[in-house]
């Protein structure tokens, strides 16, 4: 009887041991349900080598296989290999025991040996197998540990630069936060000062409040008061409206007959003026003259002497012009009254003549001529430049005054000694239209060498009088306000001192300190009226007039105006524009007409009323003959009056 047993574990043959007849005894006990050929055991009760002892014990049919299958640890399952190993020979021993020679016997067990060598090296291989197989699944479960743990570190790490990153932002915006905390702070502590402040404001209002209510009290009280006191005047005005009413319709009728009575008196007027006023007796120049004594003569011109006297108490300057001439004394008479109605603030009023005598009576001026001044004659002090800069002006715009009459009337005879000066140093033109009252012959006499230099070359020349002749004039004369030099050589003078930029050494000094850029001006605007051909002087009105007018803001100094330059300064100013065109007197009523010029309201009206359109100061046709008050003026002569 022969058997074998197979130990697996894990499908894997681990050990094999074969049974003989010692077996047969207990083979029907080991005998399964399967006795057609192999048996299966399943090693169910456990492990160790007990349970294996318990196999050997265990009957198992001969020539049969039992498969013993064992589940466990394999350590345990070693240890009952073991036992089994040294087990085995007592079986063996038992089988061949006086049966093999010793040869075979030792061939027997030298094969037995090698092959529980093999099975050895078999169980240690399948040992080594089982451990590389524990090892690598220790090292894949360990790998994939690792893998878990990178994985897990990377995340950890990932989230953790997303919180620096987060944390980094909260910084900034704790920063931020702090910032506007710091100003809310700020601002907290503006509006607690605020506040406090109000807090104080509040207690004073209220502590005022008091006081303020019974002030509102007294206020509505005295408001009901005004409220009946503005019926009252409304009611007034109410009836002053009618009053003023009625009166402007009196006014109208007023006026009305006003104009009648202009209009009758103006059809008598040139009867009426040579008549009762320019008419002058011969006696009555005796007596002004004195019987024409030596100490009233105030001058000699080319036509005659010049004496100042009263006449019906008025202070006049007598000129006495040639007794024989080829006019009749109405001719003389016409021509002089004609001459007389031409008015200007710059020129010399003529107040009568006598036709008899030859004599006209001019209003008396106190400061003599320019000439005297210029050249420091009769006790007379230099004039300072203000004042020769506004005499310019003045000279300037009584020259187109009378180009502009109608008919044109030239003086010819324009100089400095026919340039007089008023108590108030206003410059005025005398002896403008005297030749037209004498004849050729006597206008022809000028032995006078000074004179001629004032006299246009191209008059001389042609024996005629022009506008541009006294264009001519009035350039030397600027250059001898400007120089106070000898009119002889002064145009060459003058133009060697601006071609040579040396204008300054030609000025008289003794007029103060000269506004240079002006001056410039001035002295090649005179040259440029000195110019040979006339027509190369500039027009008075078109060019002179714009370039020298705007000078007059200058003469408007702090100093005293009224005196000359190193005169007293004791006697007070009087502003040239507190002074009227017409009546030489501060105003006390000013009214600017439609030439833009303000003149006393009663000169105005009256030069209105005798029946001119034109301007006084321009005599240019007026656009309208309204006139307006001229309160600021009004106002500033009034303070004015009040400071002095
Ligand atoms: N209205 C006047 N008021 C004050 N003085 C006057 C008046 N008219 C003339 N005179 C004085 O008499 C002087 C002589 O004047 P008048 O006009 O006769 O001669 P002239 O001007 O010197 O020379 P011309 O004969 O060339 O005009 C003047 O220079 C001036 O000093």
């Amino acid at each position: 009887m022969h058997c074998q047993i197979w130990f697996t574990c894990n499908e894997c043959l681990i050990h094999t041991r074969s049974m003989k007849n010692s077996l047969s005894s207990s083979s029907e006990s080991l005998s399964s349900p399967e006795d057609n050929g192999g048996t299966e055991m399943r090693n169910n009760v456990g492990n160790g080598y007990e349970d294996l002892n318990i196999l050997e014990n265990a009957s198992i049919p001969a020539n049969k296989i039992v498969k013993v299958e064992i589940k466990g640890d394999y350590s345990t399952l070693h240890e009952a290999h073991l036992h089994c190993a040294t087990s085995q020979p007592l079986l063996e021993e038992g089988s061949f025991h006086g049966k093999a020679s010793n040869d075979e016997r030792s061939r027997v067990e030298q094969a037995m040996m090698d092959a529980e060598n093999s099975k050895q090296r078999a169980l240690e291989e399948s040992v080594k197998r089982w451990r590389a197989e524990e090892d690598a699944r220790e090292a894949i479960s360990m790998n994939s540990t690792c893998f878990d743990f990178i994985l897990v570190t990377e995340v950890r790490l990932y989230q953790a630069e997303a919180s620096y990153r987060l944390f980094e932002e909260k910084q900034v915006q704790r920063k931020e936060k702090e910032e506007i905390f710091a100003k809310q702070k700020e601002e907290i502590e503006e509006l607690k000062i605020q506040h406090d402040l109000c807090l104080n404001k509040l207690q004073m209002i209220q502590e005022k409040k008091p006081v303020l209510e019974s002030q509102i009290t007294e206020s509505s009280c005295a408001g009901k008061e005004l409220e009946e006191k503005i019926i009252q005047a409304v009611e007034l005005l109410i009836s002053f409206r009618k009053q003023r009413d009625e009166m402007q319709i009196e006014r109208d009728n007023a006026i009305k007959q006003v104009n009648r009575f202009r209009k009758l008196v103006q059809d008598d007027a040139d009867e009426y003026c040579i008549k009762n006023f320019f008419s002058i007796s011969f006696s009555d120049i005796i007596e002004a003259t004195q019987n024409f004594d030596p100490s009233s003569k105030i001058g000699e011109g080319k036509f005659g002497s010049v004496y100042k006297g009263m006449i019906h108490d008025v202070k006049v300057a007598i000129k006495m012009l040639p007794a024989c001439g080829s006019f009749s004394d109405l001719d003389f008479q016409h021509k002089a009254e004609s001459l007389s109605r031409v008015r200007h603030p710059n020129l010399v009023t003529l107040i009568g003549i006598c036709s008899e005598s030859r004599s006209l009576a001019y209003e008396f001026l106190e400061n003599g001529n320019l000439e005297d001044h210029l050249a420091c004659r009769k006790k007379s002090r230099p004039l300072h430049w203000q004042h020769r800069i506004r005499i310019a002006v003045e000279i300037c715009s009584a020259l187109i005054f009378v180009h502009a009459n109608d008919p044109c009337i030239v003086h010819g005879n324009l100089r400095p000694t026919n340039i007089l000066l008023d108590a108030k140093f206003v410059s005025k033109i005398s002896d403008f239209g005297v030749h037209l009252l004498i004849s050729q012959t006597e206008n022809s006499n000028n032995d006078d060498p000074e004179a001629s230099v004032y006299v246009d070359p191209e008059c001389i020349d042609k024996r005629q009088l022009t506008v541009e002749s006294d264009v001519y004039s009035f350039g030397v004369i600027l250059l001898r306000l400007l120089t106070a030099r000898p009119a002889s050589g002064i145009v060459r003078e003058v133009k060697c001192a601006l071609e040579s930029g040396n204008l300054g050494s030609v000025l008289d000094s003794s007029a103060g300190d000269w506004p240079i850029e002006q001056v410039e001006l001035l002295a090649y605007l005179a040259l440029s009226c000195c110019e040979k051909d006339p027509l190369n002087r500039p027009n008075m009105l078109s060019e002179v007039w714009p370039t020298i007018e705007p000078m007059r803001d200058i003469c408007k100094p702090n100093s005293d105006l009224n005196t000359s330059s190193q005169g007293s300064k004791s006697q007070k100013r009087i502003p040239p524009h507190f002074v009227c065109p017409i009546f030489q007197d501060v105003m006390e009523d000013p009214h600017i007409a439609a030439d833009g010029y303000t003149y006393e309201g009663d000169a105005i009206k009256g030069w209105l009323y005798s029946g001119h359109d034109t301007s006084p100061m321009t005599n240019l046709k007026l656009d309208t003959c309204d006139l307006i008050p001229n309160y600021a003026l009004y106002r500033a002569i009034q303070e004015w009056q009040q400071q002095s």
